[in-house]
């Protein structure tokens, strides 16, 4: 069984502006154009795409706070629709902008009332509240007024408050978003124990690359409504790998040269040459199949014609460069 499955989840956004005093305009946004996908016990499902992409959305309605228009989602089989009750018993959940704390009280306070709410209370519920706050390395500002806590601290509070009951499944919007890189490193490390130690099946969005790349077993790539891959980080880029890199560093500025060199040798075309720091760098696309035998040949043809060569390296493709083969964009710039 998934532990969480989404079939066909489709939702627009009707907005209505009033322009004078009859005309109402009104604008619709298809947010999720037909999503599908699962995610099993004990893994990390990365959501990554670009600012509008739906993440958000998806995120949600699987965690019961938005009615999709057509589809369904279930988690640990109850729907996220008709069994409301019984999913929220199985899921944290952490959205990126976050309303409801109480800002007069402290971080510990919150996690307390909480922790009430869901049931807690006596030894157990200081208990708890003392382990969230380690795992998410709050407990130094734990006494501070949420109102006072900076960004980073509020993030960190919202994934504590996701872990009081110890749930299944984690649901988080963007988890590392504002945090400085200590304490983002923190929170990919728990994410990734939570699932692979303690068998939580962790769904997280994010438009970060390195992150999807670092903690996700499975990312789902999505643009403009629609899932385009979901895969492991290494299967998406076996598909669009249809060619490597060779990024070669050349002392001086031999950028125009090594386009010169490089123009006969078959197989081999020159992306781009530009300087970059203290030489020139040039990346030189091969076809995949032949990148070993593409850096011999290479490198003997750039010494032969007596350039300098500091360095030369195969680079793999980046998740970036799976995104922008899938979407035909950068996720950056859609
Ligand atoms: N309440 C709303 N009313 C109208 N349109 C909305 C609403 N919420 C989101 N949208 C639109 O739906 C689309 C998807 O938004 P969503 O917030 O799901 O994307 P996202 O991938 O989470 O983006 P971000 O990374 O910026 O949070 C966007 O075009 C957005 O402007």
């Amino acid at each position: 069984m998934y532990v969480v499955e989404a079939r066909d989840l489709r939702k627009t956004y009707v907005s209505r502006k009033r322009r004078g005093l009859f005309r109402v305009e009104e604008t619709r946004v298809e947010a999720l154009k037909g999503v599908s996908l699962t995610a099993v016990k004990g893994e990390v499902l990365g959501i990554l795409g670009p600012n509008g992409a739906g993440k958000s959305t998806l995120v949600k309605i699987l965690a019961t706070l938005l009615l999709p228009d057509s589809g369904y989602a279930r988690i640990m089989g109850f729907d996220v629709v008709s069994e409301r009750d019984e999913v929220r018993k199985l899921i944290g959940v952490s959205l990126s902008v976050e309303k409801g704390f109480f800002y007069k009280l402290t971080g510990r306070e919150n996690l307390k009332y909480f922790g009430m709410l869901y049931g807690l209370d006596g030894k157990a519920l200081e208990e708890r509240v003392n382990e969230v706050l380690r795992d998410v390395g709050l407990q130094p500002y734990a006494d501070k007024l949420y109102e006072e806590m900076s960004l980073g601290m509020k993030a960190r509070l919202s994934i504590a408050r996701a872990l009081l009951t110890d749930p299944p499944v984690l649901i988080l919007d963007e988890p590392t978003l504002g945090l400085d890189p200590v304490s983002a490193r923190r929170i990919r490390s728990l994410l990734t124990s939570l699932a692979h130690s303690k068998g939580k099946t962790v769904l997280v969005t994010t438009h970060n690359m390195f992150e999807a790349e670092i903690i996700c077993d499975r990312v789902a790539i999505i643009s403009e409504g629609r899932i385009l891959a979901v895969d492991s980080v290494d299967s998406l880029k076996k598909r669009v790998a249809d060619s490597v890199f060779l990024e070669i560093r050349i002392a001086g500025l031999a950028g125009l040269q090594v386009q010169n060199v490089l123009r006969n040798v078959p197989g081999v075309e020159v992306r781009t040459a530009h300087r970059k720091g203290l030489g020139d760098k040039v990346v030189v696309s091969v076809p995949v199949a032949h990148a070993e035998e593409a850096f011999e040949r290479v490198l003997h043809e750039l010494r032969s014609a007596g350039l300098k060569v500091r360095s030369i390296s195969i680079v793999e493709p980046s998740l970036e460069d799976v995104f922008i083969k899938l979407a035909g964009h950068r996720v950056s710039s859609p």
